[in-house]
């Protein structure tokens, strides 16, 4: 198996407070995982780390084997940018800019010229039903709009691994289940890994591979 993302034995602490036990957790290529769980069992916490934002207080993380604890800041930051990307509950667009810069964004921090940034950002944007708002503000968009444009955002440069936060959880249930099935289709499409956390069972079925947190527990649920 192609492992792209491997976490072993990874605690973390904020103070006191325990949010990661000793977690373990792989991710091949173009995977799709899903991870449950209550509110506070640690969830976005573990996300963090197993994205590099957040280092764990003990245990590893390795993107393609190799440690992200023993790379330089600058080596770290571009793996980040250039490998990874993030969908958030509520899209976290820059409302100054259109639709079209926010999903080239990645693809121009890459250093790609904006012409040709533009030209990929409108491919995906329009794959995702966009196509008719590629120069209009995101401060003007629907929920369900505004989410498409991140999961463009998030894909468009055809990262390894996104990493999504309850990615359709500001959505009703309608919209959502119609992003998530672009954003995953999109996703699979590309061969890039998504590790999603969700409270819906219904998504959680779409995925690979299923895992539950609980009071900073990860365990895989095995098939039945
Ligand atoms: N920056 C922080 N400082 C201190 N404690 C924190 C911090 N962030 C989270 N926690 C605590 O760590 C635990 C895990 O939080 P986390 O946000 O990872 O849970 P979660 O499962 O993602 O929750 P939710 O589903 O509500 O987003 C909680 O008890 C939370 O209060």
């Amino acid at each position: 198996m192609d492992t792209v993302l491997r976490a072993e034995g990874v605690d973390l602490f904020y103070g006191e407070q325990h949010a990661v036990r000793k977690a373990d957790f792989s991710l091949a290529r173009g995977e799709v995982a899903a991870i449950m769980g209550s509110s506070g069992s640690g969830k976005s916490s573990l996300l963090y780390c197993l994205a590099g934002v957040l280092p764990p207080t003990n245990g590893t993380v390795s993107f393609e084997g190799v440690p992200f604890s023993t790379l330089p800041d600058e080596e770290l930051s571009a793996l980040r940018r250039e490998r990874i990307g993030f969908v958030f509950q509520y899209g976290e667009l820059l409302s100054e800019l259109t639709v079209e810069e926010n999903a080239a964004l990645p693809l121009r921090l890459a250093g790609i010229d904006k012409d040709r940034a533009h030209v990929i950002a409108a491919q995906v944007l329009r794959r995702l039903g966009l196509g008719e708002l590629l120069r209009r503000r995101t401060s003007k968009l629907s929920g369900g709009q505004a989410q498409r444009v991140a999961v463009a955002r998030a894909l468009v440069h055809r990262p390894d691994v996104v990493f999504a936060d309850e990615p359709t959880g500001a959505l009703d249930s309608t919209n959502a289940a119609q992003v998530l099935d672009e954003f995953l289709q999109l996703a699979r499409g590309q061969r890039t890994a998504v590790v999603i956390v969700t409270h819906d069972a219904d998504v959680a079925a779409r995925a690979d591979s299923q895992y539950t947190m609980s009071d900073g527990v990860l365990a895989q649920r095995v098939a039945v």
